[in-house]
C-alpha cells in the first residue's frame, strides 16, 4: 500500500497537471465563443471543455488522461494548437485521445459528420467516453438555446446525427448513456422554441 506521503505527492502531481491543462486550453480558446446568440451567456469558450470534463467526473470517470483530453478536445480542431504541442506538454496518451476526438477540418462538413458515425465504434474506451460527454454537453446546450442560424430542420438533423454517433459508443459508460437516452426519448420538441 502507498504511504500517505506518496499519496499526497501523487495527488499534487495530478492537480498540478490538471491546472496546467485548463490553463493551456483557456489561453488557446481565449478568442473563441460558442455559436449561441449570447456567446454562451458571455461565458468564455473554455466553459465548454470544462463542462465536458465535468460530465465525465459526474459519471464517475476520474482517469487523469481522459479528463485532460476532454479539456483539450477542441484545441487542435478550433485553434492553432498542434498534436506535437499536446504531446510535448501532456504526453503521448493525452495526445492520442485528443487525436481520436478531432475532426479533420480540411474535409467538407458532410464527410466529417459521416466519419464521426463510421469511426466512433472503433475508438478507444477513453475516446468514446470523451465523445459521449461532448455530445451530452452539446445536446443539453441545444435544449437551452439554439445556435445562431440553426433552423428546426437543422436541429432535428443534429439530433438524428448525434444519436447515430453516440449509438456507436454504446457499452462505454452507463451513466452517460442513460443521460443521453433521456434526451433522445424526450425528442426535440422542447428544443424548438426560439428557433427559425
Ligand atoms: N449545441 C451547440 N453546439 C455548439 C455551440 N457552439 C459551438 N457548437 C459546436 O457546433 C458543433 C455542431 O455544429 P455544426 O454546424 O453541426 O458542425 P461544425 O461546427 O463541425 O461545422 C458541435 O460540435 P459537434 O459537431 O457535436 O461535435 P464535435 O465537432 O465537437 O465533435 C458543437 O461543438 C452552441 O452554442 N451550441
Amino acid at each position: 500500500m502507498a504511504s500517505q506521503e506518496t499519496q499526497v505527492s501523487n495527488a499534487s502531481f495530478d492537480i498540478s497537471k490538471l491546472i496546467d491543462t485548463i490553463d493551456f486550453a483557456a489561453k488557446k480558446h481565449s478568442f473563441q465563443k460558442r455559436k449561441d446568440p449570447q456567446g454562451t451567456r458571455n461565458l468564455a469558450y473554455i466553459n465548454h471543455p470544462i463542462g465536458v470534463a465535468k460530465n465525465l467526473t459526474d459519471a464517475g470517470i476520474y482517469d487523469l488522461a481522459t479528463i485532460q483530453a476532454a479539456i483539450l478536445h477542441d484545441t487542435v480542431e478550433d485553434t492553432d494548437t498542434s498534436f506535437e504541442e499536446i504531446e510535448q506538454q501532456f504526453g503521448r496518451e493525452v495526445r492520442d485521445i485528443v487525436a481520436e476526438c478531432t475532426d479533420d477540418k480540411t474535409l467538407v462538413k458532410s464527410e466529417r459528420k459521416r466519419l464521426q458515425i463510421e469511426t466512433t465504434p472503433h475508438k478507444s474506451q477513453k475516446a468514446k467516453e470523451v465523445k459521449l460527454a461532448d455530445k451530452l454537453y452539446n445536446l443539453r446546450d441545444l435544449q437551452r438555446v439554439a445556435p445562431t442560424g440553426w433552423s428546426k430542420k437543422y436541429i432535428q438533423e443534429y439530433f438524428t446525427w448525434a444519436k447515430k454517433v453516440t449509438d456507436g459508443a454504446r457499452g462505454t459508460n452507463q451513466k452517460l448513456e442513460d443521460q443521453l437516452d433521456e434526451i433522445y426519448s424526450n425528442g426535440i420538441c422542447n428544443q424548438l422554441h426560439n428557433t427559425l
